[in-house]
């Protein structure tokens, strides 16, 4: 019996939120520790005429979808009860296609999907272990648990992609950018498929490579697939996974040494396809002026990046005067005259007021002045280099880069001003999709 397991990370987008939709401008995107995870194995082929692919989230009331499969390309999923799980539909539609088994010689296939807890909020579940992991059950269905906003479904969609693929492909290398590539091209065209929309796809890229530098692919590579449904498809898919070249950016990046990324969940979802809706209609209304303030903001995306390459490179050069400057940050003492401090927190400045004048402008509460006043308060905490709204923005989340020896939580324990913040247990995290051990996975009490 196959028996592999695969884990994908999550993900936040520190600068480039909005204009990373489109091709031209570049992004930052951490990976976060906070992980999900695939175990999967396979029964001996009985020679049926169809296979049945389960795919079971025992943490959420037990949820479990059943897919059967038969016939031959291009291969039409059915879940035998009814149930929905768009993503999970999707893979397996990809997967199938691409991968075209035939049904009498493939045995039934179990994937056992696990997501660590950063994912969705506590609320009433509980905490099982074994030795090597810990994960929380809730009582309720997926789809009724909040989420916190790490991307739980392209974190979903790169593992059971990495896990499927292991079956037919069972010399699948995740270490090898070659197979992550072609993970990260079904994982991308699943993903949109499920979401019926094409996004920028830098949660899916971040889940596949890690954290990473992130230009997105011409959105019409997927729009032009053929529907899943014709006789074209199935080819169409493999050369598109196969033999074309997305042209996107992924190149790996990671936070300077003596910094980590620290999340607080405000609790309060806002809708990304709402507010994405909004400010393109704004752009588009306010035509030409948009383009000038996008490139007011992707200067300061590109200063923020630059800044972060640049103590990267301080740290190297002048370890001991570095270290000083972490202290500085950390005793709350006048670190702007480190010039490169004071870069990064104009460069993001600059991103945040462009932002909050989009939201007045379009309605879209993307720096809402709650989030402002809560991102001011968190800059002059000790230990903060500087801090924005993740993503979409919106009344998610915000996201702190800090020095490692910083303690958040305690400096705002009792503070009234963050009483809405919940800072969640995350580090930055430079690693993609990994391969685990399936015996990892054995048993929680
Ligand atoms: N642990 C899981 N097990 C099964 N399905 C999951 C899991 N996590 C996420 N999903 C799927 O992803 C969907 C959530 O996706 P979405 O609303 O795009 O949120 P996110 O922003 O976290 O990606 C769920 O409704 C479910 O279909
Ligand atoms: C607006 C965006 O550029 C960024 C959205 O980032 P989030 O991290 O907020 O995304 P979700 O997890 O889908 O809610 C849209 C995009 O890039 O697709």
């Amino acid at each position: 019996m196959v028996n592999r397991a695969f884990s994908a990370p999550g993900k936040a987008l520190l600068v480039g939120g909005y204009l990373v939709l489109d091709p031209q401008y570049r992004s930052y995107v951490v990976a976060l520790s906070s992980r999900m995870h695939a175990v999967v194995s396979q029964a001996a082929p009985c020679d049926e005429k169809s296979f049945k692919v389960t795919i079971k989230s025992s943490q959420f009331n037990s949820d479990e979808w059943n897919y059967m499969i038969a016939g031959e390309a291009p291969f039409e999923v059915r879940e035998l009860d009814g149930r929905k799980n768009p993503f999970a539909e999707k893979v397996v539609e990809v997967i199938m296609n691409y991968c075209q088994p035939s049904p009498t010689e493939t045995g039934d296939i179990l994937v056992e999907v696990y997501s660590d807890p950063g994912y969705h909020s506590v609320g009433t579940s509980m905490l099982k272990r074994n030795s090597y992991k810990e994960f929380r059950f809730h009582d309720e269905t997926i789809t009724k648990v909040p989420k916190t906003g790490l991307g739980s479904s392209a974190g979903l969609v790169t593992v059971l992609v990495s896990a499927l693929l292991s079956i037919f492909k069972p010399s699948l290398n995740v270490r090898a950018e070659k197979d992550l590539v072609t993970i990260h091209n079904l994982s991308q065209v699943a993903h949109c498929q499920a979401q019926g929309k094409v996004g920028s796809g830098f949660d899916v890229a971040a889940a596949v490579f890690g954290s990473i530098m992130y230009q997105r692919f011409d959105p019409e590579l997927i729009n032009n697939l053929p529907a899943a449904n014709s006789i074209h498809y199935a080819q169409a898919l493999r050369k598109l996974v196969d033999e074309t070249d997305w042209k996107f950016e992924h190149e790996n990046i990671t936070l300077p040494p003596g910094f980590r990324l620290i999340m607080g969940d405000v609790n309060n979802g806002s809708e990304t396809t709402k507010l994405v809706a909004k400010v393109k209609a704004w752009y588009d209304l306010n035509y030409p002026r948009s383009l000038d303030i996008y490139q007011k903001i992707n200067e300061g995306n590109v200063s923020f990046i630059e800044g972060i390459g640049k103590l990267a490179s301080f740290s190297k050069e002048s370890p001991s005067e570095y270290n000083c400057m972490l202290q500085s940050l950390n005793s709350g003492a006048d670190f702007e005259t480190y010039d490169i401090i004071k870069q990064i927190r104009q460069a993001v400045d600059q991103v945040r007021a462009k932002f909050r004048l989009i939201t007045d402008e379009s309605g879209a509460d993307i720096e809402p002045p709650v989030q402002t006043q809560l991102l001011d308060q968190s800059l002059n905490l000790k230990g903060v280099l500087t801090g924005m709204v993740p993503g979409a923005g919106g009344f998610d989340a915000i996201s702190l880069i800090v020095t490692d020896n910083s303690d958040i939580p305690s400096q705002t324990r009792n503070d009234g001003k963050f009483s809405s913040v919940t800072w969640l247990n995350l580090r930055q995290q430079n690693t993609g999709v990994k391969e685990e051990i399936p015996e990892h996975y054995d048993k929680f009490t």
